[in-house]
Parts: structure tokens; sequence; C-alpha cells
């Protein structure tokens, strides 16, 4: 952390969880993660500009969540949001932000830069595969290579849930919750390979029924296996189209591809990405890696590019400049962070 700075909120808006929170350089002080199940759909209000208008009802959700857990607004505030966030979101936030009287600098940053950062990379191709969808970003020097080098495919963890949500009532004559279809689905997912681990023998729920791996655990399989076979090409040519703007990165000159979000968590998913990516020219440079921390890293990230004196010194919006100028300085940040400030 750069001398004098404090460090700032972090505001990660997702599809299925906001998380916000304090982070010290050494640890995350207090990091809350606000579902949406009892706040409106966050992940909506970025990835689409049909509700544009809510953005206020967003950033007040999680104020009041803050308080109501004993926490204010800190003076400087990061909001991650999706790359393909537009210039109407981004200029929405602002305001909501900057009018607020709370906040004095602002700092918008894309996930997909976030998460390489929170895993440890300044430079790669970023899979995250999330509860939204599925999305592929060429990240250099911290910052996403080019808005329209992004790519979203519909590979995601909402629809699966929802998915296997079906099977169990279709199975069991009964509805079941989103969350213990979630925790059927993590109990069974796996894509095919060598280390397919054993399927849990039975799965019991809430009211006590137990169903066997037969009667749900192929289903599961066969739902995600389905859905990723829809979207394997389309995440291949992204994958493509970013290594063309981020050089290889390390010393055996190889470029590192990033499989982060919490469907990473998916067995086997490495092997299964890597056997896609095999068709391209630059299969035998490609470092497949999986993070140990794939729900967590764009906060993290966030944490740490908002932590360098770059952000006060460049990046960050501050109030004074808004109220005199207005919205119009207001970007997603795709500049590349020099080393030196990291
Ligand atoms: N072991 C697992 N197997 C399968 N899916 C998993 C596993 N662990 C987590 N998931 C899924 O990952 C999704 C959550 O991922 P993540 O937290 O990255 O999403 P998000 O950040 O809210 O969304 P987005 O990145 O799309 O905006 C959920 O759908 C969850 O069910």
């Amino acid at each position: 952390m750069a001398a004098g700075l404090e460090a700032p909120w972090v505001v990660e808006l997702s599809s299925q969880t906001t998380r916000c929170g304090f982070a010290h350089a050494s640890h995350i002080d207090c990091m809350q993660e606000v579902a949406t199940c009892s706040l409106p759909s966050h992940g909506s209000l970025v990835h689409s500009d049909r509700t544009l208008g809510s953005t206020d009802r967003v950033l007040d959700d999680i104020a009041a969540t803050l308080e109501r857990s004993g926490h204010e607004w800190q003076p400087r505030l990061t909001v991650v949001v999706p790359a393909r966030c537009s210039q109407r979101m981004l200029r929405a936030i602002s305001h909501v932000v900057l009018e607020s009287g709370s906040v004095d600098k602002l700092l918008v940053l894309p996930s997909a830069a976030c998460h390489a950062v929170g895993a440890g990379f300044q430079s790669c191709v970023v899979v995250d595969a999330g509860a939204g969808g599925t999305d592929v970003a060429g990240v250099l020097g911290s910052a996403v290579v080019a808005k329209d080098s992004t790519l979203h495919a519909d590979f995601a963890g909402q629809q699966l849930t929802a998915r296997v949500a079906l099977l169990l009532k279709e199975i069991t004559g009964s509805p079941v919750s989103d969350a213990t279809a979630a925790e059927c689905k993590h109990a069974f997912a796996c894509f095919d390979g060598p280390h397919r681990p054993l399927e849990p023998d039975f799965f019991t729920l809430p009211d006590g029924a137990v169903l066997s791996s037969s009667d749900i655990g192929s289903r599961v399989q066969e739902e995600i296996g389905g859905a990723w076979t829809s979207v394997h090409k389309q995440v291949v040519s992204g994958v493509s189209s970013a290594l063309a703007r981020v050089p290889a990165s390390d010393s055996s000159d190889r470029t590192t591809v990033l499989l982060t979000g919490g469907q990473s968590r998916i067995p086997n998913m490495p092997l299964r990405l890597a056997a896609d990516l095999a068709s391209l020219e630059d299969a035998g440079h490609l470092h497949i890696r999986r993070s140990a921390t794939a729900e967590r890293n764009g906060f993290l990230g966030a944490f740490f590019l908002s932590a360098t004196s770059m952000y006060e010194k460049k990046l960050a919006m501050s109030k004074d400049l808004f109220e005199e100028e207005g919205d119009r300085h207001v970007r997603l940040f795709t500049g590349s962070v020099p080393e030196a400030f990291l």
C-alpha cells in the first residue's frame, strides 16, 4: 500500500453474490458476501442497461447491509464491474457513488483484470466461469487489453442450478430450494477425464429423503457436459482472439490461461478446457492454471490494484473533479499499470 493511503472499500458487483469489504495489505479485514437472494439482482443490473435506474437501489442496499453490520462507506471506493459494462452504466454508478456524500474517490475496475491480479498474474487470458456466464478476456499489464476483445458465453452456474432443481423436482415430486439444488450440483459436478472423482453414493435432501447417485449424479453430469458442449467453440474462439493480444508471459515462452470463478471448481475442468484448446495453433505454448481462490480473485485483485499509488494519482475519479466537470471523465480503466506501481 502506498504511504499515507487508507485502504478503500471494494464492492464487486457479480451475478449471484455482491462482495464488498475493506481489506488491509496483509489480510482481508472484513469481507461481506451479500447474496442477491436478499437484494435485487446486481448482476443483471450491471450486465444490462435495461434496469439502469435501479443502480442507486443496488448501492443503497449494499450501504444498508454494511451499516447493519456496523460499517460505513469509506471515503475511497473501488467498484468492480464486468469488462462489458457500458459507458452509460459507468456514468450511472459514478453519479450514485459520488453524489452520495460519503465517497470522495471512485475507481471502477474491470472484473477480468482483478481476477488476474488476484490470482497473481499481470498478463494472461482469463476464463471466468461464474454464476451469470463465462467471460473470456485478455489481460496485459494488469488491464483488460480492449473491451471489444472480451467474450461472454452462456455457461452459467445459476442456469445449471435451476436445471438441477428441476431434475430434483422431477425425481422427488416436490420443489427444492436453490441452495439444495446448488449443493447437489456441487456434490456431483464433474467433467469426463482421467481424474474423475468417485461420485458420492447418496445425496440427502433437507427433508431426509435420500437419492442414490444413479438417480441424480449422472444426470447432473449430463447437464454440465451439455451446457459446456454448447459453448465450448465460442470459448475457444474467445481465447484465440485474446491470445493475439497477450504475448507469452513467462520465461518458457508460454501464455497462462487462468481458469477462475466458482465453476472452475468443477473437477476436470482444466483438462476439458485443455482438450478444447488443443486445436489452437498456440496450444503448445498455453499453460492452463486453475486458481485455488476462484470466487475471491476479483475482490482480492481489486484490493491490490486499489492499494497502489497509481490509484490516487491517475486512476480514481475524484468528487471534486466530478462536481466541476460532471461524468465525462468516468471510464473503465483499461490502460496498463506500470510494474513500478504494483
Ligand atoms: N464445486 C463446484 N461445482 C460446480 N459449480 C460450482 C462449484 N463451486 C461453485 N460453483 C458454482 O459457481 C457459481 C458461483 O461462481 P462465482 O462466485 O464466480 O459467481 P459470481 O461472481 O456471482 O458471478 P459472475 O462472475 O457470473 O458475475 C455458482 O453457480 C456455483 O454453483
